[in-house]
């Protein structure tokens, strides 16, 4: 195999990326974000390798999630405050009603270019590029917006520090405290339907926390009471960027991408030959791949050698999107193959991907129950092959939005239209994430 180079993607052919008109303008804003400080430090990005290397042994469980695409304009701190809340909420309702350690990655801090079906969109006879991300050009429907500027890299990666500030503030500082969580929960939760449910699960984790305190166990010395780790990841589209954030660690000599702690590829851009695989196989990051449901048994192998040819766990996540009617059909023959052939891999589900379609009312949209259905299929496929359900990856945010149909306040086509927010893929909203997360949680005591 030849020689890996940050740089050895670029003579590789490459898809979904844009096309920039100013080239010299392209290289002063690599060479700016080459001399930035990295985002993420290597040996946090090892502590997350490590825990993934469990959840692939089958001890542990990876809750991935955030938006589908971060936005320059809803850059604030309640909407960063309250994704962060949806995570913690998920993963506490996971850790306590699964039983199972729960490792958290926001889909944060980073997430902001993305592949597109077509290169243009078309409103009322005007063709325009594709938005593609704010990190390349902007969602307003004009040329002049539509037009992918370098400089937004730069801007992508401030946004990005101070997204990652306050996650370090908020995991840290208090807000991620388990005493508070049950507290601030109570009241987040107050018009849910499944209200009940969760105040019967937090009176637990409160009579527990008081126990250990009749006991003598000192929660003030107990980092994990009072603290969280949260890690952020994105997908890795734009090279460019990526390339830029990628350093050799002094300790290791190994090279990190450290615009965040895992990155994955996308289903598009996924294929043997291509860039992304080329800058992917040389960082030492634990990655993720994107698993559709055209993918087959040899050229999954292939995949998964050209990418961990070590066979390290921790260092792959297979992130399958195939669709509730697919994936029963689809993804046994791979569980089968990979466990035949011996690689370690974390198995985790995206049950968004394959389930949009566009509604009545014109919007692009999913439904709770396939999603939910997808993930059902997801754990039964692992439990009849006998492998481990190790994760789900979800868009989601804290907002209300009303973008996914369906789930307890049955939001209908209709509805859409009150809170549609999203700039590229509609999100569940809180209340369908702690809807999701009861459900995913039977699944998990049950496997
Ligand atoms: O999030 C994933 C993709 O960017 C998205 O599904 C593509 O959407 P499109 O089909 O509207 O281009
Ligand atoms: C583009 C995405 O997914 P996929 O590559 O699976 O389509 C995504 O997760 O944002």
């Amino acid at each position: 195999m030849s020689h890996w180079q940050p740089d050895s993607w670029r003579s590789k052919p490459i898809l979904q990326q844009p096309t920039y008109e100013d080239k010299q303008h392209l290289k002063q804003v690599e060479d700016t974000l080459g001399g930035y400080p990295p985002l993420v430090f290597a040996a946090e990005t090892r502590a997350l390798y490590k825990q993934l290397g469990d959840v692939a042994e089958g001890k542990g469980f990876l809750l991935q999630g955030g938006d589908c695409a971060e936005s320059f304009d809803e850059f604030n701190a309640p909407k960063i405050r309250d994704t962060f809340k949806v995570i913690l909420q998920m993963a506490i309702v996971l850790t306590y009603a699964g039983r199972c350690p729960v490792i958290k990655v926001a889909r944060m801090a980073g997430q902001y270019a993305k592949p597109r079906s077509g290169d243009f969109e078309t409103i009322d006879g005007v063709s325009l590029p594709s938005y593609r991300g704010d990190i390349i050009n902007s969602f307003e429907f004009t040329e002049a917006s539509r037009r992918p500027d370098p400089q937004r890299m730069i801007e992508a990666y401030h946004r990005g520090a101070s997204t990652l500030n306050l996650l370090r503030a908020f995991a840290q500082g208090g807000l991620a405290d388990l005493h508070e969580v049950n507290r601030w929960n109570m009241a987040f939760v107050e018009n849910n339907p499944l209200k009940d449910r969760y105040h019967d699960l937090a009176t637990r984790i409160q009579d527990s926390l008081e126990f250990m305190k009749v006991m003598g166990i000192n929660s003030t010395n107990t980092p994990t009471l009072h603290e969280t780790s949260l890690y952020t990841s994105h997908e890795a589209l734009l090279l460019n960027y990526e390339q830029a954030l990628t350093r050799v660690d002094t300790l290791t000599g190994n090279w990190y991408n450290c615009s965040a702690h895992m990155l994955w590829i996308g289903e598009r851009t996924r294929q043997l030959d291509h860039a992304h695989l080329e800058f992917f196989r040389g960082i030492h990051n634990p990655i993720g791949v994107k698993v559709g449901p055209t993918m087959q048994e040899d050229e999954l192998i292939q995949l998964i050698d050209a990418l961990n040819p070590n066979n390290d766990a921790g260092r792959l996540t297979l992130i399958t999107r195939m669709g509730a009617d697919k994936l029963e059909h689809n993804l046994p023959k791979l569980l089968r193959r990979v466990k035949q052939e011996g690689r370690k891999v974390v198995w985790s589900s995206d049950p968004m991907h394959g389930n949009t379609f566009k509604a009545s009312s014109g919007y692009k949209t999913r439904n709770f129950d396939a999603i939910l259905r997808e993930i059902q299929q997801f754990f039964a496929a692992h439990k009849s092959e006998g492998t481990h359900a190790g994760g789900i990856h979800l868009e989601m945010t804290g907002q209300h939005v009303t973008e996914c149909t369906g789930g307890a306040y049955k939001i209908s086509d209709d509805d859409l239209a009150l809170a549609y927010k999203t700039q590229c893929d509609p999100r569940l909203n809180a209340d369908q994430v702690l809807e999701m997360a009861f459900l995913v949680a039977d699944h998990l005591r049950d496997a």
